[in-house]
């Protein structure tokens, strides 16, 4: 079982006086999800807490800076592999960061309004829970995949979701 992490940067952009609602998502480039859309993230290394790890993914992924300090807790996602834990995700989502995305080795990142957000290229649940942390919302979530490893060549059966919940990290 691994513990992983997903972050979401949002801003709002004005463009010819329309404030459009815009998230930062990345194009995965190699390792777990790869050529999948979703936020910048990983899994923890020793020591680290989900905020510490989820600020160096962003800082290795894409070269934004986030503070921990300043990420929002919107969700913890257990993966389920034929009935055995596979990961927890803890899903961050935070308007303050410095510096522009840039592209690395691991992802391609792009500003997408969360109108726009391509769900047919991400994962099988994500359609399910990233609308809602997007409108600000909170969620504890149980996602089934069966059919053995790897992960994303799975077949996604079941989940179980909670909205609203507070988290205390
Ligand atoms: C099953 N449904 C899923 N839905 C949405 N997101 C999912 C996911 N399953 C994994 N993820 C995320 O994908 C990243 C994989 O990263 P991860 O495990 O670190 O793999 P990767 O091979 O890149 O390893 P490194 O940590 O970079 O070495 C990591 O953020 C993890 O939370």
């Amino acid at each position: 079982m691994t513990e992983t992490t997903l972050c979401f940067p949002r801003r709002t952009r004005e463009s010819t006086g329309e404030s459009i609602e815009e998230v930062l998502l990345i194009e995965k480039r190699r390792g777990l999800g790869d050529g999948l859309y979703n936020g910048p993230g990983g899994k923890l290394e020793a020591g680290e807490t989900p905020r510490e790890c989820a600020t160096r993914e962003t800082r290795e992924e894409v070269d934004l800076e986030v503070d921990p300090a300043d990420l929002e807790k919107a969700g913890e996602l257990t993966f389920l592999l034929d009935g055995e834990r596979h990961s927890v995700c803890h899903v961050f989502r935070t308007r303050s960061f410095s510096g522009e995305p840039t592209t690395t080795a691991e992802a391609r990142p792009t500003w997408t309004p969360v109108d726009d957000v391509p769900y047919d290229q991400m994962w099988d649940d994500d359609h399910l829970w990233l609308p809602g942390v997007l409108e600000g919302n909170t969620v504890v979530g149980d996602f089934h995949f069966e059919g053995g490893k790897p992960l994303d060549e799975a077949e996604f059966v079941e989940y179980d979701l909670k909205w609203n919940v507070s988290f205390d990290e």
